[in-house]
This record gives structure tokens, C-alpha cells and sequence, in this order.
């Protein structure tokens, strides 16, 4: 299968008229994990934002499975970037993740036992239910990415768009969150995340585009993650530079097919 998930057609996304994305076109496969990388300001979460119309671009479309998103919005969900989102606001965890329901039911019926139940099973997919009734205002970081996660999954959507995931989570969370991406990827289901840690690029994602204000590249991991395009992509600002040799010496040890 080498469907498409998301087109992306010549677009431009500008704040106060001052464009920060350039003419970005791109094709994005469905059924992989796809990572979004570039440095501070490349403009990674204004193209998720535009991605889900949150943002107008001055320019250009995106289309998902060939349609806009206006007719596919419940095919499509989103995980913030944990710092937007006002963790003062009270409501405790089990609601949060029901509230993801809601957009897929409509906000105005009212939750059954078997909209519980799917609460229930998100929130225990990602080992948080035993803190279904703490304020979220009450959770650690890691916990609070943990519970936006089950929050996305059970809208049970085709294409998960995640800003920063991994941003401030420990090991053991970093690993669940990786663990449940691949499944969803198993299942058919594409994952988009916009990702900081170069390190891990390889380990975590099929497919990766490499953005800054422009995109340098979009394929395959093995086939776009080399030193030119991380030159191009980070420039002069990449002080991971050393860090640019071990990551492709790791680069050029036999892959496994993706
Ligand atoms: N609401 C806004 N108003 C004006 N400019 C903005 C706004 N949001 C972002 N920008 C600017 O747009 C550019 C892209 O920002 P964006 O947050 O998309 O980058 P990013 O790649 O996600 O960065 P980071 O890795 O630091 O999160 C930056 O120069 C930023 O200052």
C-alpha cells in the first residue's frame, strides 16, 4: 500500500503578512511515523497548526486522503504542544480524555457507559487510569503529554498529528509513546510529529521532512537524513554539528526496510 495521506500544495503561511513558510510542497505516505525536524523558528508547529486549519494559510492547500479537512476532520487528530495548553483550566483527567470523544460524537449527546468504557481503554492504553479523577493541573509533564495522547486516541483517527511529544518526557514515557506510534503505524494509522532530538530520528521515524521556513527535503529516512540536508536544513546555527558525524556514521550501518 502506498497511499497518501497528507498533500501538502504550495504553501505559504504568514504571521502579520510576513510569511514564515515558503512554498511547501510535500506528499506524505500513509500507514508511517513521520517526524517533521528543523531548528528553533523553522516554522514545524505553524505547519501542523495550518495542517489543522487552526492557522490560514496566505497560500496553497493541504489535503487529506484527497479532501480537505473540512471533510475529514474526524479522520484527523491533533496532540498540542504541551505548553499551549492551559493546565490550570479544572477538570480532572478522565474528562479530558472524554471531551475527545465528544468531538467525535458531537459535543451535545450525552456520554454513555460504552463512550466511558473507550475513555476507560485510552486512558489504560497509556498507563494513566488510575489517575482518572486527579485535576490535570496535578500531573507531572510526562503524565499530562500521556493523557493528551489518550485524548487523541480515541477519536480513533486515521492521521495523528503530534507537536513535540517527547518534549520534557522521562525515558520510560518516551519509550511507552514510541511504543504506542509504532503500533498505530502497524495499524495502518499515520503519525506526524514534530520532533527535536536528531539522535533519535532514525530510531523513530520512516519518513522525515526537513523544514526550515523552506522544506529541504521529504523521503525516506535513510534516503533524505544525510549531511547535506542536515547542513541545509540546520545551517551555520547547528551547533549539533559534531553530533551530525555520529548520527550518520549510525546512518550508514545496514537499515532495516521501511
Ligand atoms: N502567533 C505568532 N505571531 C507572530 N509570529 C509567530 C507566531 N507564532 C510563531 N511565530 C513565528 O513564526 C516562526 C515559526 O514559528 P514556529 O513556532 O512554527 O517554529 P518551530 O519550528 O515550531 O519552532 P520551535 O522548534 O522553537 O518550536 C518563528 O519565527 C516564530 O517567531
Amino acid at each position: 500500500m502506498n497511499k497518501t495521506a497528507v498533500e501538502i500544495h504550495d504553501l505559504v503561511v504568514a504571521y502579520n503578512r510576513k510569511p514564515v513558510l515558503w512554498n511547501i510542497d510535500a506528499h506524505l505516505p500513509a500507514g508511517k511515523i513521520i517526524g517533521i525536524i528543523g531548528p528553533n523558528g523553522a516554522g514545524k508547529s505553524t505547519l501542523i497548526k495550518a495542517m489543522m486549519g487552526l492557522l490560514k494559510p496566505a497560500s496553497g492547500r493541504i489535503l487529506f486522503f484527497d479532501k480537505p479537512l473540512d471533510e475529514v476532520r474526524e479522520r484527523v487528530a491533533y496532540v498540542p504542544q504541551r505548553e499551549s495548553v492551559d493546565w490550570q483550566f479544572p477538570v480532572t483527567v478522565f474528562d479530558v480524555v472524554l471531551m475527545g470523544w465528544y468531538k467525535k460524537i458531537g459535543l451535545f449527546k450525552n456520554p454513555g457507559k460504552s463512550d466511558r468504557e473507550k475513555a476507560k481503554q485510552a486512558l489504560e492504553k497509556v498507563d494513566m487510569y488510575q489517575y482518572r479523577d486527579r485535576q490535570i493541573s496535578q500531573l507531572s509533564g510526562g503524565q499530562q503529554q500521556r493523557v493528551f495522547i489518550a485524548r487523541a486516541l480515541i477519536q480513533d483517527a486515521d492521521i495523528y498529528l503530534m507537536d513535540e511529544p517527547f518534549a520534557g518526557v522521562d525515558a520510560s514515557t518516551e519509550k511507552a509513546i514510541l511504543e504506542l506510534m509504532k503500533e498505530m503505524g502497524e495499524q495502518g494509522k499515520t503519525v506526524i510529529v514534530v520532533h527535536h532530538d536528531l539522535q533519535t530520528v532514525m530510531d523513530f521515524f520512516d519518513w522525515v521532512m526537513m523544514l526550515n521556513q523552506r522544506l529541504v527535503a521529504c523521503g525516506k529516512t535513510q534516503d533524505v537524513f544525510i549531511e547535506k540536508n542536515l547542513n541545509d536544513t540546520y545551517g551555520g546555527k547547528l551547533t549539533l554539528l559534531n553530533e551530525v558525524g555520529q548520527i550518520l556514521s549510525k546512518n550508514q550501518m545496514p537499515q532495516r526496510e521501511k
